[in-house]
C-alpha cells in the first residue's frame, strides 16, 4: 500500500547502503537531504513516532555517513531518538513504515538489527561512553577506524557524559563527540550547562566581556613596561579563558564550532578535517529541532514526538478520538497524579516535586507553574534528582519525585545510599511503571518492583485506579517513617468519577473485590482491570473465582494471603512488571514458607538495614553463619547416633 510505505524521492531511492550516498557528489547532497527529510515526514505523519530530533540531524547524518566510512567507522548515537535518517540510509528505507511497530524496527539503534547500529540506545548520555569503550578496544586492537559520538545538548547535561568527557580528555584517546545543540530537550533545556552553550551561540557575553576586557587592557597597556607585560599574559589567559569551548578545553577536547548543523556541505567539509585530528575533540553544531516542518519548528516540545497521524502540511491531528461513543477520554495516569500533586501542594508547603528532565511526560508543568519555587526541572539527572529530594527530606520537606520506571534504574545507589539507609521520607511517583508499547526494551519499566523490594524501608505501593492513585498520593504526603514509591502505568486511567476529597488508605492492606472459589487472583496496580474483566468473563459462564486488589507489594498483606490461602485451592498472581523478584515472587515467598512439604527457609539479608561489624558478627546476627543453620535444620532432622 503506498500509505503504508511511502515514496522516496529519485536519490533516496537508489540509497541502499551509505556506499550508495558515497558515488554522489558533493553537490547532490543537499538534495538527498531534502528528500530524506520529506520520506521521514511521510512517514511519520502517517505512522508515529519521534520526529523534531531527527528531523534536525538530516544534514548532520547525510554528512557522517558521507565522510565517514560506516559501518568499519563506528557511529554512535545518543537516545537514538534521532536516529531514522540514520536507518534509512544504511538499508532499511524500505521497512521504515514498520518502525515502533509489534514486529517491525526498532524505534532506536538496535545492534541486533543492523551492523551500523554499533550500540543499543533509548536512554540518554550513554554515547560518550560507549565510544570511549570502542576507542580504547580499536587503540588495543591496533586498528585504524574512526569513532564518533553524536550527543544532544540535553543529554550532555548529564553525569554519565561527563563522567565520560572527563575519562576520554585524560586517556588522550581518538575519538569524535558531535555535540547537536538545538537548545532543547524533550522540554526546554535547563541548566548551567545551557546557559554556557547559548552564550557560545549567541556570542552576547562573550562578545560583551571581550570588550571589556580589551578596554581595560588598552589603559594598562598605556601604563608603562611592567603593566604592559602583566597585560598582554592576561590578554592571552583572557583570550584562552573566553574563547568558545573552554570548558571542553579544559577536560581535554580540541573544540571546533559553533557550526551551522544544516549547511551540509560546510558539514562534510568540516568532518573531512577532523578526521585527521587525532585525539579527543568535540564539534559543536547548532541545529532546529524540528527542521523543515513549520509546526515542529514552532512547538518543538509537542513536536518530539508524534503518535497520531497528522496533515503533512498543517501538522494538524487526524486521529479519532479512540472510544466509541467520541466522549471525553479517560484522563491519563500522569495527568491524575499532576493535578493531585497541585491540590496536596496547596494543603501542605512542605510538599517539593522534581523531575529529571520530564515535565510534560510526568505532568510536572501544573505544579511548575503553579508553585515555582517548590517544583524543578533537574535536565537529564536521574541519580542527582533522588539525591535532590533526599537533601530536601533530610532538612523536613516532603519531596514528591516524578520519575518514569526505567530511568529510575540509573538511580538506584541514590534509592539505597541516600534515601533508603537514611530512611528519608521521600515519596516516589514512579510513571511508565509496566510495558510501555512503542518505545520497547529500553523503556519498559518492567524491574522497579523487584529492585526495588529488596530494599528496606520502602513502601511499594500501586493503585487500581485513579482514585487509588489520589489517595495513595494523599497517604504518602502524611507518612513521615520512610520513603514511599507509587507506581502507575503509561496511558489512560479508568475514567472512573473521582472524588474532590482524599482519603487515607490503610497501609499494607488490599481489598477483595469479589469473593468466590477454588480460583483466587491477586493484582498489584492497573493490570488488575484484566483480572476484573476475566472474572466477569468467568462469571457468565457460571465460574465464580475470587479477585483481590491487593494494593501493596510490601509490605504485603499477609493477613488476607493467609485467609486467601484458607480459602482458595490456586492463587494466580498478576503485575505490570518482572515476574522474577516482583510482587508474585513476594506472594510466592511467603506461601513457599508456609508449605507443609516440602518446607521453605529462605535464609539471607533480611528486609532491614544492617549496621556494621565484622562479617562475622553481622553474619551472626541475621542467623546465616553455621549456627544459624544448624538452628534452622536440626528441628528438622533425627540425627542416628
Ligand atoms: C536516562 C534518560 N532520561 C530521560 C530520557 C528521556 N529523553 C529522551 S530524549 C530526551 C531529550 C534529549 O535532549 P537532547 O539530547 O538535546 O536531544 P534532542 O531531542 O534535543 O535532539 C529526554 C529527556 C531518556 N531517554 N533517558
Ligand atoms: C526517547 C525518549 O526517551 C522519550 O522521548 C520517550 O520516548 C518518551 O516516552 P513517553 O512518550 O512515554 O513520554
Ligand atoms: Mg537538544
Amino acid at each position: 500500500m503506498e500509505f503504508d510505505n511511502p515514496t522516496p524521492g529519485p536519490l533516496l531511492a537508489e540509497i541502499n547502503s551509505p556506499a550508495d550516498l558515497k558515488k554522489l557528489k558533493p553537490e547532490q547532497l543537499q538534495d538527498v537531504c531534502d528528500e530524506l527529510r520529506q520520506f521521514i515526514i511521510d512517514t511519520v505523519s502517517v505512522h508515529g513516532g519521534h520526529f523534531g530530533a531527527s528531523l534536525g540531524v538530516v544534514e548532520l547524518t547525510t554528512a557522517l555517513h558521507y565522510v565517514y566510512d560506516t559501518p568499519e567507522d563506528l557511529l554512535v548515537w545518543d537516545v537514538g531518538h534521532q536516529a531514522y535518517g540514520h536507518k534509512i540510509l544504511t538499508g532499511r528505507r524500505d521497512q521504515f513504515h514498520t518502525n515502533r511497530k509489534y514486529g517491525g524496527l526498532s524505534g532506536f539503534p538496535k545492534r541486533t538489527e543492523s551492523e551500523y547500529d554499533t550500540f543499543g540506545v533509548g536512554h540518554s548520555s550513554t554515547s560518550i561512553s560507549a565510544a570511549l569503550g570502542m576507542a580504547v578496544a580499536r587503540d588495543l586492537d591496533k586498528s585504524d577506524k574512526k569513532v564518533v559520538a553524536v550527543i544532544g545538548d540535553g543529554a550532555m547535561t548529564a553525569g554519565l557524559a561527563f563522567e565520560a568527557m572527563n575519562n576520554a580528555g585524560a586517556m588522550n584517546s581518538d575519538i569524535l563527540v558531535i555535540l547537536n545543540d538545538n537548545n532543547m530537550s524533550i522540554d526546554p533545556n535547563v541548566g548551567a550547562l545551557k546557559e554556557y552553550l547559548a552564550d557560545i551561540t549567541t556570542s552576547k557575553t562573550f562578545n560583551k566581556m571581550r570588550d571589556e576586557v580589551y578596554d581595560m587592557l588598552g589603559h594598562f597597556k598605556s601604563a608603562g613596561d611592567k603593566m604592559r607585560k602583566v597585560a598582554s599574559r592576561l590578554e592571552k589567559a583572557m583570550t584562552a579563558a573566553l574563547t568558545p569551548g573552554s570548558l571542553f578545553r579544559a577536560l581535554g577536547f580540541k573544540y571546533y564550532g559553533p557550526v551551522d548543523g544544516h549547511d551540509v556541505d560546510g558539514l562534510r567539509k568540516m568532518m573531512e578535517d577532523l578526521r585527521d585530528v587525532k585525539g579527543p575533540k568535540l564539534l559543536h553544531t547548532v541545529t532546529v529541532k524540528g527542521k523543515g516542518f513549520a509546526p515542529a519548528e514552532r512547538e518543538q516540545t509537542k513536536w518530539h514526538a508524534s503518535s497520531s497521524p497528522f496533515d503533512k502540511i498543517t501538522g494538524k491531528s487526524l486521529a479519532e478520538p479512540k472510544n466509541d461513543d467520541k466522549t471525553e477520554l479517560p484522563p491519563k495516569y500522569q495527568d491524575v497524579f499532576g493535578e493531585a500533586l497541585v491540590e496536596l501542594a496547596a494543603k501542605d508547603e512542605n510538599i517539593v516535586s522534581m523531575t529529571p528532565a520530564m515535565p510534560s511526560g510526568s505532568s510536572l508543568w501544573p505544579m511548575m507553574n503553579t508553585f515555582p519555587d517548590r517544583a524543578f526541572d533537574v535536565g537529564i539527572a536521574e541519580q542527582h534528582a533522588v539525591t535532590f529530594a533526599a537533601g530536601l527530606a533530610a532538612e523536613g520537606k516532603k519531596p514528591f519525585c516524578a520519575i518514569y520506571s526505567s530511568f529510575l534504574q540509573r538511580g538506584y545507589d541514590q534509592l539505597v545510599h541516600d534515601v533508603a539507609i537514611q530512611k528519608l521520607p521521600v515519596v516516589f511517583c514512579i510513571d511508565r511503571a509496566g510495558l510501555v508499547g512503542a518505545d520497547g526494551p529500553t523503556h519498559h519499566g518492567a524491574y522497579d518492583i523487584s529492585f526495588m523490594r529488596a530494599i528496606p524501608n520502602m513502601i511499594i505501593s500501586s493503585p487500581l485506579n485513579e482514585q487509588g492513585l489520589r489517595d495513595m498520593m494523599y497517604t504518602a504526603s502524611r507518612y513521615d517513617e520512610a520513603s514511599w514509591a507509587i507506581r502507575y502505568p503509561r496511558g489512560r486511567a479508568t475514567g472512573m468519577d473521582t472524588k474532590d476529597k482524599f482519603e487515607d488508605i490503610e497501609i499494607g492492606k488490599g481489598v477483595c473485590l469479589r469473593e468466590g472459589e477454588g480460583v483466587a487472583i491477586l493484582s498489584f496496580g492497573p493490570i488488575g482491570k484484566y483480572a476484573m474483566e476475566a472474572a466477569d468473563t468467568l462469571a457468565e459462564e457460571g465460574a465464580h473465582i475470587g479477585y483481590y486488589d491487593m494494593r501493596f507489594a510490601k509490605p504485603l498483606d499477609t493477613d488476607l494471603l493467609d485467609e486467601i490461602c484458607e480459602r482458595y485451592d490456586h492463587i494466580i498472581t498478576l503485575e505490570d512488571g518482572a515476574r522474577m523478584g516482583g510482587f508474585g515472587s513476594a506472594v510466592a515467598e511467603y506461601i513457599g514458607e508456609k508449605v507443609k512439604r516440602p518446607t521453605l527457609k529462605i535464609m539471607g539479608i533480611p528486609d532491614r538495614i544492617i549496621e556494621h561489624g565484622t562479617q562475622r558478627e553481622l553474619h551472626a546476627e541475621i542467623g546465616i553463619d553455621a549456627k544459624g543453620i544448624l538452628e534452622q535444620v536440626r528441628p528438622l532432622i533425627t540425627v542416628n547416633a
